[in-house]
């Protein structure tokens, strides 16, 4: 493998506070403060530790085996492999990173990427200047046995009918092209992860010139049919199959279409391959339909729901199931019930605080700033009560030259088939604007806490509609219970 000569003069030193290794089998990290530096061994991405006073490496780790994780804010964990070659004799090294400042542990994080992103152009460029075929971007992110099971699922035509049946998506998406056909007229377009094939249909009725249909799994070959039954449209349509981080385009585009968006708008992680797209694609200041994306967050209440969920766990309190004590596993039921986000419809009423909002810019966001996203949460109760959680949703816009649309899955809005999802606390909070006495009177109530972790990969769809409440002259009226269909 060649490494160029810029690559092996450059690196990158950080000031840590401490290092430490989790498990005290080694004795080789350097006293506080340490300087870590990102740089190249023999070929070789590294990550070298050393202290402050002097400049001897004390010991460094592999970059190709090496990941990081956030603790907290100045906190990290770095888990490596072992040089040792004996693989039964080989440990995961778990190295722990204390930064001064929260900035700089940023900075660290985004340079560790950095590196390992260098790491992987250098793997695949062979000595004779071709590419290997190496894992893509796609590959790297994505467990083999994960991606084969996400592209069988939207390979299969049921589920497509299901996005297709949820009329207030696929109703909004023609109307934002239809309307802004300006957009569309002319243009190259291409559509990221086309699945059947339909937005693509839309910009080729919006009068593109050629739409080039990128779409991973075996719904390609249907879109291919379905393309050339509708063949007057079909002419300025070509199906490429292929992951969009991989597959090779003849032209760039001048807009990109695509319905990248899952669960509380980040599920399933396809907004990166929107932004690859961007990126692999897109003229510059091309357009992308759709062009921003809102998470919304709002404390709510429903008493109802908790219950319900509490209950869930009951069953492991039983005694005498067939003779055996069930009790030991109770806590860990009761965590594991409230750790499934609750997806349904529910009611704006139960929500006790304006909500807030995070924006998601697709033109201008990187990739890697949506591998892990921080949304500093702070709400001002407008009425007293128990809260139970955080309800979320989103919405994404439209932003055409002619019209400018949104897509909205918000509670009390038509329902779409993403509904909207609860994330319930196992210990309910409770909220009051009476005065208070004791600890945290000062900040204007009692202290208390409530944490869960949640899983979005196990929600609990719910699936109940709102409930039908009286309409009083002073609600808005986005209160109204929706009539639309629900569809599953
Ligand atoms: C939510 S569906 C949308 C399908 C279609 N555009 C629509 O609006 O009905 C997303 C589609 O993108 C495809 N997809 C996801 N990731 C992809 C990738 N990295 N490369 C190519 N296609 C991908 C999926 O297979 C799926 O068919």
């Amino acid at each position: 493998m060649e490494v160029s000569v810029s690559q092996k003069q450059k690196q990158t030193d950080f000031e840590l506070a401490s290092v430490s290794e989790v498990s005290s089998s080694s004795s080789t990290l350097p006293p506080s403060p340490v300087v870590a530096r990102f740089g190249f061994d023999s070929g070789a991405s590294v990550l070298r530790f050393h202290s402050d006073s002097e400049s001897n490496e004390a010991f460094h780790i592999d970059l190709r085996s090496a990941q990081l994780f956030r603790l907290s804010p100045v906190e990290s964990i770095c888990i490596c492999g072992t040089s040792e070659t004996n693989t039964e004799k080989s440990y995961s090294r778990g190295i722990s990173i204390q930064f001064r400042k929260e900035e700089e542990s940023r900075a660290f994080h985004s340079a560790f990427d950095q590196w390992k992103k260098e790491l992987v152009l250098q793997e695949s460029c062979l000595p004779n200047g071709i590419l290997s075929a190496s894992k893509s971007k796609f590959d790297d992110k994505i467990e083999a046995s994960s991606a084969k099971m996400y592209f069988h699922y939207y390979g299969q035509l049921l589920h497509q009918q299901n996005m297709l049946q949820d009329y207030v998506r696929t109703g909004t998406y023609y109307a934002a092209v239809i309307e802004n056909r300006a957009d569309f007229a002319g243009r190259v377009v291409v559509d990221v992860g086309a699945g059947s094939g339909i937005l693509s249909l839309f910009a080729a009725q919006a009068g593109a010139k050629h739409v080039y249909a990128v779409e991973a799994s075996e719904m390609a070959e249907y879109a291919r049919k379905l393309i050339a039954g509708n063949p007057s449209l079909g002419q300025r349509i070509t199906v490429v199959k292929g992951k969009v981080e991989e597959v090779e385009l003849p032209e760039k585009a001048d807009i990109l279409i695509s319905e990248p968006m899952g669960t509380l708008l980040v599920n399933e992680r396809m907004l990166e391959t929107y932004v690859i797209a961007r990126d692999r694609f897109l003229v510059p200041d091309g357009k992308m339909f759709p062009t921003i994306g809102r998470i919304h967050m709002a404390p709510f209440s429903d008493e109802y729901l908790f219950v319900e969920m509490a209950n869930k766990a009951l069953f492991w309190q039983q005694q005498n199931y067939y003779g055996v004590d069930l009790t030991p596993l109770y806590g860990s039921a009761f965590k594991g019930y409230f750790s499934q986000p609750v997806v349904d419809a529910f009611d704006p009423r139960v929500l006790v605080a304006p909500a807030i909002s995070h924006v998601i810019n697709f033109t201008s966001i990187k990739e890697e700033d949506l591998y892990e996203i921080d949304v500093p949460l702070k709400f001002k109760a407008a009425v007293g009560g128990r809260v139970h959680g955080l309800a979320c949703w989103f919405d994404v816009l439209f932003n055409g030259s002619t019209v400018q649309r949104w897509l909205t899955t918000a509670p009390g809005a038509p329902t779409t088939h993403w509904y909207q999802l609860r994330c319930v606390l196992p210990q309910p909070l409770y909220v009051m604007q009476a005065k208070m006495w004791g600890p945290g009177a000062e900040q204007g109530g009692i202290l208390q806490a409530s944490s869960c972790k949640f899983d979005l990969k196990e929600p609990y769809y719910r699936m109940s509609q709102p409930q039908a409440y009286p309409v009083t002259q002073d609600q808005p009226t986005h209160h109204l219970v929706n009539t639309q269909p629900v569809n599953s």
